[in-house]
């Protein structure tokens, strides 16, 4: 499923009319046809629907969904919130159908009391503005869509709740908060940002038959990682595989006053189906995690005040894949532990602590050929790319895109819904995972399961899907079986781990 930009959505519905030569007001027919299916599905025939419609094609989907839905023998009635001039082209073609199927239509400025108007009424549908939306709503919208959004009502959007901007990067608007929207073609950028996703609601998108050369002709691809997904990307296992074929892959980081975040890694890369794990950390933190991953090996790297000292002493030959600086700790002795890691011809993960020992020396990924994978939560990234947290969770796909390919490498920006960025900006987006998952511990398991993916027989960047996937999967499948979101331990995610494989 696509994710889009406005500008991108109206470049695949150009292409469709274009060069495919598809009917604007059939597109329109067919968006408002299946949602109207889908509505029809959601209420029953005693209830009142009004459905608001706006100047533009939104309002025009607004007009098939009525009309389909009269003809179905619900209770309709249209509200159009702007004057008559402004219904043209495609939707006011729509709005002649709705009119000559006898549909009834009031008009904003001729009701007293809009909020009395409202709540006679069951279900409110709003088409009154969609990605065409510019700047702040005006008057009477932003009356309106106030009113709205305090009335019990169920609230249904079409496209995108009337209000909201379809691009990441705005703070402040005024949006109808809905229960639930009927997405069109495309699932639109602002559904995967902190603060405007819950406008929302909960969200389907359909499809309206929009060509696929369509969708392929965007420059670059940005997409939800879904459950197909992982199912056509997640590789088999033979029934001749030995445990060289799953990898060997080495773990560096552990400090005394953080032994377990290593001890985590280790054991979800064990449980997520890597051939051979070693953990390579100081004698002390070995001592302390060596009994939670007894499948693991172990090397002694020297310690200064508790914390990995040099690192030139550990030997990369024969590993698959290397994740570094998990439990690191920010200490600069530890900081040639990176430079040395860098310097290994295997894919690297760079994690936690390592990403502030990496931030004072950028240029040791301007010297490497293998893939390089970083995985920061908005707080790492806002420091690698020196800006605030707020403006990371601003623009998510922006800023991750233009580190991964500005400095060639893999960004798997973390959060509620995280985003994976390969190092020419192909981007996906991971949605699975909850609450539960916001505490200490939970990004250390998640470094363990890409290392363990990235060295399956995926792409990189598959395998960096795959492992996000797994990661909030197994989160979700626990709280659903035997925990809640309160008591939800990391530890626990590495063992939920054996239902995502056998559910999936
Ligand atoms: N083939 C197609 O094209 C298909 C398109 N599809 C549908 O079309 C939608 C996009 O349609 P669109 O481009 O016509 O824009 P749309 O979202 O209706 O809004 C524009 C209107 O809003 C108004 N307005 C804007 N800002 C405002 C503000 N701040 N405050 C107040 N008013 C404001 C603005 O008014 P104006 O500024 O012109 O006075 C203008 O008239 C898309 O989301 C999908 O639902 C589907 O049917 C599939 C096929
Ligand atoms: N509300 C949430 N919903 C879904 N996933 C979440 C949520 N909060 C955190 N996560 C996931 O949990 C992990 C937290 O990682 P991180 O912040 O590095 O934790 P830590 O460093 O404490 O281990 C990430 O994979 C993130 O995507
Ligand atoms: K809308």
């Amino acid at each position: 499923m696509y994710i889009v930009t406005a500008k991108e959505m109206y470049d695949i519905d150009q292409f469709s009319m274009d060069r495919v030569e598809m009917d604007g007001s059939m597109l329109m027919e067919n968006a408002g046809r299946e949602i109207a299916q889908r509505v029809s599905s959601m209420i029953n025939f005693e209830q009142a629907l009004c459905i608001l419609v706006g100047s533009g094609n939104n309002g025009g989907d607004g007009f098939v969904i009525a009309r389909t839905l009269l003809n179905m023998g619900y209770k309709v009635t249209v509200l159009q919130v702007v004057e008559d001039k402004k219904i043209v082209g495609h939707a006011a073609y729509h709005k002649r159908l709705y009119l000559k199927c006898d549909g009834i239509l009031k008009q904003l400025n001729e009701i007293n009391d809009v909020q009395e108007e409202l709540n006679k009424e069951d279900v409110i549908v709003d088409a009154m503005i969609g990605i065409g939306v510019k700047g702040d709503l005006r008057e009477p919208l932003y009356s309106l869509v106030n009113q709205i959004n305090r009335l019990d009502n169920l609230v249904l959007s079409v496209d995108i709740p009337s209000g909201l901007p379809t691009d990441e990067g705005v703070a402040d608007f005024t949006a109808v908060q809905a229960d639930h929207t009927f997405v069109i073609g495309a699932i639109k950028q602002t559904a995967f940002i902190q603060h405007t996703a819950p406008s929302y609601g909960k969200w389907e998108c359909s499809s309206i038959g929009f060509p696929q050369a369509a969708f392929k002709q965007l420059e670059m691809e940005r997409k939800v990682w879904t459950k197909a997904a992982f199912q056509r990307t997640f590789p088999e296992r033979s029934e001749y595989d030995h445990k060289g074929d799953h990898g060997k892959g080495l773990v560096i980081g552990g400090s005394s006053n953080m032994p377990g975040a290593l001890g985590l890694t280790t054991r979800a890369a064990l449980r997520s189906g890597a051939g051979l794990v070693t953990a390579a950390t100081t004698d002390s933190v070995i001592k302390r995690i060596a009994s939670f991953c007894p499948e693991a090996t172990f090397v002694t790297v020297p310690e200064i005040n508790g914390h990995l000292k040099y690192g030139n002493d550990i030997d990369y030959k024969g590993f698959d894949a290397v994740a570094i600086g998990i439990g690191l700790g920010r200490e600069a002795a530890s900081r040639p532990v990176i430079r040395h890691a860098a310097a290994a011809k295997i894919p690297l993960i760079i994690d936690g602590d390592g990403l502030t020992h990496l931030k004072a020396d950028l240029e040791v990924l301007d010297e490497r050929e293998e893939p390089v994978i970083l995985t920061p939560h908005p707080g790492e990234m806002a420091m690698l790319l020196d800006l605030s947290v707020k403006d990371v969770l601003m623009r998510p796909f922006h800023y991750a895109k233009k580190f991964a390919t500005d400095h060639g490498v893999y960004v798997v920006l973390k959060g509620a819904f995280t985003v994976i960025t390969d190092p020419n900006g192909k981007q996906a987006v991971n949605t699975t995972g909850n609450a539960g998952l916001a505490k200490g511990g939970s990004g250390d398991v998640l470094t363990g399961i890409i290392l363990a993916m990235i060295m399956q027989k995926q792409s990189i960047f598959e395998g960096l899907c795959n492992a996000c996937f797994v990661h909030g999967k197994s989160a979700d499948l626990l709280i659903q079986e035997s925990h809640s979101q309160h008591d939800l331990l990391a530890s626990d995610v590495i063992e939920g781990l054996s239902l995502v494989y056998r559910t999936f």
